[in-house]
């Protein structure tokens, strides 16, 4: 995941936060947008408030790779993609295999290449992360799937879209990035598509947002059920990415963890779904002031009681993160993952800080309160990153985070955003 060099954080604790801090867009809606820009034939889109995260550099380099022309202008958050020459259906591992969202791409080559070739699919490594209602949907669209080794043993996966044609499709669970594709593989198939079980995360309904504005013809977002009217073409247009409420809810458990007060811009309370609730719970308080949430924690820090789940429910990105804050709760915390069979790696990290966390399956008892000490930790994957920063913001001493490459997936500038709110934290290259 380092490609070459080693990211680490080195955060000294203790300072209470206090400021202003600006929400970035959101990972989980830029990332299909890039994919269903590269579904318009002419015309450039252009993608604003985009973060300036890991997985979106990994984006751009593979949306060259198929042969659009993508620049990601830094200093203005603001993606410009010309697809109107796609010439090679293959999302290399190199970069594929490096972030998610890559599998995102596939509806836009299948429509417009006629075939999708993935050599490697990445994200964090949080159990078994399956594709397999991706995959039904498009065969049920008309594709096909097969599957080849390559000659070191690795999967490669060819899709085939053949004559795309609308169905009714279904995700036995809620997936989000699956509903995604399926709505973007519905959008240009010929005919009606019945979406059952979709997914209602506030991203998903961003993303409609975009595909309506590009020509498609969705209705029934964030019902559950989602109907699509295939259409001829899309067009480029210009869209603003949503904030990120997983960045949102990181900084609101900043403010938590240290009892300080922050003012976020672009925060939704709304977005945060239950873990707004959750955290009140702990002691945090939350006033809305139109685009801006301002939180503050004074009180000592209650356990809390928490149960993963699709939105509205609490967001399994933002578990690893409120397993940190309850180590410092007054009492025992008992957290329940829903979502993914491997994401509890974190307890050991905190460990090795002073936690004293207890993990059975996919349950966790945080037998709080545990003063936390500095020491060298690893992310062992994006929220645990994160996590892994909030214990360093409240841990005595130095905290050391490695492989935080991954923080650096889903996070734009966390050593300068959480410096200017008094935090010692400094991000290296080793
Ligand atoms: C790029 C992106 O948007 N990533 C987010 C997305 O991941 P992602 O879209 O991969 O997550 P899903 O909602 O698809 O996965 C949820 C659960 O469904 C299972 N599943 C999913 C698809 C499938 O075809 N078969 C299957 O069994 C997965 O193994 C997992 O247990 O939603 C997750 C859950 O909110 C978030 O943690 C990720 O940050
Ligand atoms: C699991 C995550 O992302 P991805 O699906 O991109 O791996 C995440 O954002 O925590």
């Amino acid at each position: 995941m380092t490609m070459g060099h080693e990211v680490r954080y080195r955060v000294s604790g203790g300072r209470r936060l206090h400021g202003t801090v600006f929400i970035q867009g959101a990972k989980n809606a830029v990332l299909p947008m890039i994919g269903a820009s590269l579904m318009a034939a002419t015309g450039r889109t252009v993608l604003r408030n985009v973060p300036i995260i890991e997985d979106v550099r990994r984006a751009v380099e593979l949306a060259r790779a198929v042969g659009a022309k993508a620049e990601l202008h830094e200093a203005e958050r603001t993606l410009v993609i010309d697809a109107s020459r796609l010439d090679s259906p293959v999302l290399p591992a190199d970069i594929a295999s490096r972030f998610r969202g890559s599998f995102l791409f596939v509806p836009a080559l299948l429509h417009r290449l006629g075939e999708a070739v993935i050599e490697g699919v990445g994200g964090c490594n949080l159990g078994s992360r399956n594709l397999d209602f991706h995959y039904n949907g498009f065969k049920r669209l008309g594709a096909t799937v097969t599957e080849q080794m390559d000659g070191g043993g690795n999967g490669i996966i060819h899709i085939k879209a053949g004559d795309m044609r609308g169905g009714t499709l279904y995700c036995d669970t809620p997936s989000h990035t699956g509903t995604e594709n399926l709505i973007m593989a519905a959008a240009l198939a010929r005919g009606t598509t019945l979406i059952k079980n979709a997914a209602l995360e506030p991203e998903v309904l961003d993303h409609i947002a975009l595909l309506q504005a590009m020509g498609a013809r969705i209705s029934g977002g964030g019902t559950g059920f989602i109907t699509v009217e295939g259409v001829d073409g899309l067009s480029a247009v210009e869209h603003t990415v949503m904030p990120d409420r997983i960045d949102a809810g990181v900084f609101v458990m900043a403010a938590a963890i240290t009892g300080g007060e922050l003012n976020l811009v672009g925060a939704s309370l709304e977005h945060l779904g239950v873990a707004a609730d959750k955290l009140e719970q702990m002691g945090v308080e939350f006033h809305q002031q139109g685009a801006v949430l301002q939180v503050r924690r004074e009180r000592p820090l209650r356990p809390i009681n928490v149960i993963t789940d699709e939105y509205p429910g609490f967001a399994t990105d933002l578990q690893s993160p409120i397993m940190a804050v309850s180590c410092l709760a007054d009492g025992p915390s008992y957290i329940y993952e829903r979502i993914f069979d491997g994401r509890f790696k974190l307890a050991g990290e905190l460990r090795k800080m002073g936690a004293d966390i207890e993990v059975n399956g996919n349950r966790a008892k945080v037998n709080g309160p545990r003063p936390l000490r500095g020491a060298e930790v690893q992310a062992h994957d994006l929220r645990c990153g994160s996590a892994l920063v909030l214990a360093g913001l409240a841990a005595e001493g130095e905290t050391t985070i490695t492989s935080a490459y991954y923080l650096d997936r889903g996070h734009a500038h966390t050593a300068e955003r959480l410096s200017q709110l008094g935090a010692e934290i400094v991000r290296e290259t080793v």
